[in-house]
C-alpha cells in the first residue's frame, strides 16, 4: 500500500496528482532518468513507465534502475504486457483492459505476470484500463471495442463493473498523442459513479488548459506523455501542468 497509499495522501492535501509517462522505448536509460529529473523539478508526483510495444527486457530494467537512482518519487509500471514488469519498479498499475475484445489484456497477461509480482518487492495497485475513441496505438494493440467519446454512459457502466470487481483506480484512456482528451462529460460522469475511487485521465493532454479540464472534470491523477518527450524544457511544460491541476 505504500505508493497507493501515498498518491492518496497527495490528493488529500494537493487536490490532484500528476503522472509523467516514460516510454522505455523512446530513447535510452540515460536520456529517460534525464527527462524523469526534469519532470521531478516541475513537480511531477511519480513516473509511470511503459509503452505498448517494445518496452521490456534489459532495456527496460535499465530504463528503471536510471530513473531510480536520478529520482526519489515512485516509479510505476505501466505494462502493455506481462513483458513490461521489472522487479525494480516501486509499484504497478496491474490492469486489465475491460473492454478488450482478446482475452490475454483481460487476464491472461496478468496471470504470467503475477508470480513475479509475488516474487518481487513490486506493488500492485489494481486498475481498470478503459480505452475510448480514437484509442491510438493502444486500441489497436489491445484490441479495444473502443467506447465511444459521446457515450458517457458507456464509460461509466464499465468504471462501475471495475468497482465492483474490488479494482481501485479506474484509467480512463483517449491513446497516446491523441488530437483531444477525453471529453469533461464522460469524466464527470465516471467520477460521480466512482465516488472515493481514483481516476486517471489520459492521452492527448499537452497544456495547462486541457489538463485543468480534466482535472475540474473529476480526474484524481493527469497522465502526460508525449508532451514532454516532444518539448525542449522538460521542467517548464510540467510546472505548468501541476500548477494547472493543484489546488
Ligand atoms: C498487469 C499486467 C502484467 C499486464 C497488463 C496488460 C494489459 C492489460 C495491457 C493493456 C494493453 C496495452 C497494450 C497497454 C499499453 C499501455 C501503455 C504502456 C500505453 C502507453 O504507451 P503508448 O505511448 O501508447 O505506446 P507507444 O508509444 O509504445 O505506442
Ligand atoms: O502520450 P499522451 O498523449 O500524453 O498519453 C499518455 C497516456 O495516456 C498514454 O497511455
Ligand atoms: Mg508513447
Amino acid at each position: 500500500m505504500q505508493v497507493e497509499a501515498h498518491l492518496q495522501k497527495i490528493i488529500d492535501q494537493e487536490g490532484k496528482v500528476h503522472l509523467t509517462l516514460i516510454d522505455p522505448a523512446s530513447q535510452t536509460p540515460e536520456r529517460a532518468a534525464e527527462i524523469a529529473l526534469a519532470a521531478v523539478k516541475g513537480d511531477t508526483d511519480a513516473i509511470m513507465i511503459g509503452g505498448s510495444t517494445g518496452a521490456s527486457g534489459t532495456l527496460l530494467d535499465e530504463t528503471v534502475i536510471k530513473i531510480k537512482q536520478k529520482v526519489d518519487v515512485p516509479t510505476i509500471l505501466f505494462p502493455g504486457s506481462s513483458a513490461g514488469l521489472s522487479s525494480y519498479a516501486d509499484a504497478v498499475f496491474f490492469m486489465s483492459l475491460l473492454n478488450s475484445r482478446d482475452i490475454g489484456y483481460v487476464v491472461t497477461n496478468q496471470v504470467l505476470g503475477a508470480p513475479l509480482v509475488y516474487r518481487s518487492q513490486i506493488e500492485p495497485i489494481s486498475m481498470a484500463y478503459l480505452v475510448v475513441e480514437p484509442g491510438g496505438t493502444v486500441g489497436w494493440v489491445g484490441d479495444a471495442k473502443l467506447i465511444p467519446r459521446r457515450k458517457p454512459e458507456i464509460a461509466a457502466a464499465y468504471a462501475l463493473a471495475g468497482k465492483y470487481l474490488g479494482m481501485h483506480y479506474t484509467y480512463l484512456e483517449a491513446g497516446s498523442g491523441a488530437d483531444t482528451p477525453v471529453n469533461p462529460e464522460m469524466i464527470g460522469a465516471v467520477k460521480q459513479v466512482l465516488g472515493e475511487n481514483k481516476l486517471i485521465v489520459g492521452g492527448g493532454i499537452r497544456d495547462a488548459k486541457a489538463a485543468k479540464l480534466c482535472a475540474s472534470a473529476g480526474a484524481d491523477m493527469i497522465v502526460t506523455g508525449t508532451i514532454v518527450e516532444e518539448v525542449k524544457d522538460v521542467t517548464a511544460k510540467v510546472a505548468e501542468l501541476v500548477s494547472a491541476i493543484k489546488r
